[in-house]
């Protein structure tokens, strides 16, 4: 699956921050339920790869890795199977290892010059990060406006109550949040579901 059908997939990727590996599968199962299948586990803990092998085991979650920052975090991803990598910029050394892999990539774009490199790169799907202090809405409409084939999920900052107005933006596919996931599977699961039917 290429990275634009990972991005369609629902409106919101949930940002996941796991402590404890064995919280992963249920919350994976949740966030499926509820209609979220595409989820990034970030690599900030070091539950992190263990948690990506627990949720691939639930049907019908594509399971990605977030802040990959290293060529160490990428082989170790990548032999953990995930299905696409998000990172919180790019860098061309880590941005070629990343495309040479062959994984869906996602990479975090801020500024023109962010994506240029990702052009040069043969991307065209990008991160907008951080979103919400880099400016909203506004800042990607004109930074968005000389790059007609480039596609954004914009994270950082964003919640249930401002998805709507990012998505409603053409070249916006999703939009990443951490508030998807809730205390207890149930609350998961529900805002999953709520998230699953935000229009785009
Ligand atoms: O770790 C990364 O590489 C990230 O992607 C950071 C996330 O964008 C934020 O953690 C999103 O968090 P919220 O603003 O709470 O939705």
């Amino acid at each position: 699956m290429g990275i634009e059908r990972i991005m369609r997939l629902a409106p919101v990727v949930p940002v996941i921050v796991i402590s404890d590996p064995a919280e992963a599968r249920p919350m994976a199962e949740a966030l499926v339920k509820g209609g979220i299948t595409a989820l990034e586990v970030t690599l900030r803990t070091p539950a992190a790869i263990e948690a990506i092998q627990e949720m691939k085991k639930v049907p019908g979650a594509v399971v990605g890795a977030g802040t990959v920052v290293s060529e160490e975090q990428l082989r170790k991803v990548a032999d953990a199977g995930v299905e696409f990598i998000v990172t919180p910029g790019l860098t061309e050394r880590l941005g070629k290892a990343i495309v040479e892999s062959g994984i869906p990539f996602l990479p975090g774009t801020a500024t023109a010059g962010d994506i240029m490199r990702g052009y040069e790169l043969g991307l065209r799907h990008f991160k907008f990060f951080p979103a919400e202090t880099s400016g909203g809405l506004k800042a990607l409409k004109a930074l968005a406006a000389p790059f007609h084939e480039a596609r954004f999920c914009p994270t950082g900052g964003v919640s249930a109550a401002t998805a709507p107005d990012w998505l409603a933006f053409d070249p916006v596919l999703c939009v990443g949040g951490s508030w998807v996931v809730g205390k207890t599977a149930e609350e998961t699961e529900r805002l999953a579901r709520e998230a699953a039917a935000l229009p785009r």
